[in-house]
């Protein structure tokens, strides 16, 4: 279990075990899991009748190393809707593998859940985005998946999903709007966007030429994680709403001076991260209704 590769190393009976364990260890049966990126852990801060584990404690379940990225579950309600949180997820540039990374996906899954927040920090490439803006992520571009570096390969387990998902809606158009109108309502429409996400492996940010194909390539914005979440939630079938953060412009200019680095990003995600609570907050608790309605 848990050996390296670009193939699934993960048994379902090692996603049964810890699914089983957790649901032994806790009495919440969350609906909604959030995946908290770099320094917006306090995404969790917002819930009620809170239970913690670590996730050196958990069977199967790898441990954070990057900076900013806690390293614990939290269960908690929020507005009555039991929801489970990510303190911190996993990064292929960790050293893990894509299985490693989206552990916790199905996990999820087989406890119950139904929607998939995804939260990240991430560069601008769109000359439009300043910092600090929320993008609402509408579609990605797999890069790592173009080279074979993909979650789903290796043998499919029909138990999780079919062999060749359809990735075309693989944010929920419902979840969008939903988070538009909140927004919207939030005041935050000014610095609200709507793009292309692409993740690449990292750990180095882009080089100018780097950041100037994947202008023309067509992406928004770029990041080192969130993608294999997505993947494997989607072919699992939840429903999936993703917001990056916009951390620092990604250079495109020879003439630009500025340099980014992990301490910034941290720096930015702290300024946003109570807006970005009470957007999500209120965003689980309009989601409850939807659960409530089907
Ligand atoms: O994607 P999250 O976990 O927010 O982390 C982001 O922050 C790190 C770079 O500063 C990269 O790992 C990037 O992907
Ligand atoms: N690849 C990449 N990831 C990031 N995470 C936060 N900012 C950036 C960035 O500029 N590039």
């Amino acid at each position: 279990m848990h050996t390296k590769g670009s193939s699934c190393c993960c048994s379902f009976e090692d996603y049964k075990l810890t699914t089983e364990w957790l649901l032994n260890q806790t009495r919440h049966r969350p609906k909604v899991a959030v995946i908290c990126g770099s320094g917006l852990g306090l995404l969790a801060e917002g819930a009620a009748d809170k239970q913690t584990f670590r996730y050196q404690d958990i069977p199967n379940f790898p441990v954070s190393t990057v900076p900013g990225h806690e390293g614990c579950l939290v269960f908690g309600t929020i507005e009555e809707t039991p929801c489970v949180f990510m303190k911190g997820h996993f990064h292929l540039c960790e050293g893990y593998s894509l299985c490693q990374v989206t552990f916790p996906v199905r996990i999820f899954k087989l406890m119950g859940v139904e929607f998939m927040l995804v939260t990240n920090a991430s560069g601008g490439i769109c000359p439009d985005f300043k910092v600090g803006d929320i993008m609402i992520i509408k579609d990605h571009i797999n890069l790592p998946g173009f080279a074979g570096q993909h979650p789903l390969c290796g043998p499919n387990d029909e138990r999780f999903g079919t062999r060749f998902p359809c990735m075309s809606d693989a944010y929920s158009k419902d979840l969008r709007t939903l988070a538009l109108d909140v927004g919207s309502e939030l005041g935050c429409s000014d610095f609200i966007r709507t793009g292309v996400y692409c993740m690449v492996s990292g750990p180095n940010f882009e080089t100018i030429a780097e950041a100037r194909v994947l202008l023309t390539l067509g992406c928004d914005s770029v990041g080192m994680s969130m993608v294999p979440e997505v993947t494997v939630a989607k072919h699992c079938g939840l429903k999936v709403l993703g917001l990056t953060l916009v951390t620092n412009k990604v250079s495109l200019d020879y003439s630009r001076e500025e340099k980014v680095n992990h301490d910034e990003v941290l720096e930015i995600c702290k300024m946003r991260a109570e807006l970005l609570q009470k957007l999500v907050t209120t965003l689980i608790g309009r989601c409850q209704q939807n659960i409530n309605r089907q």
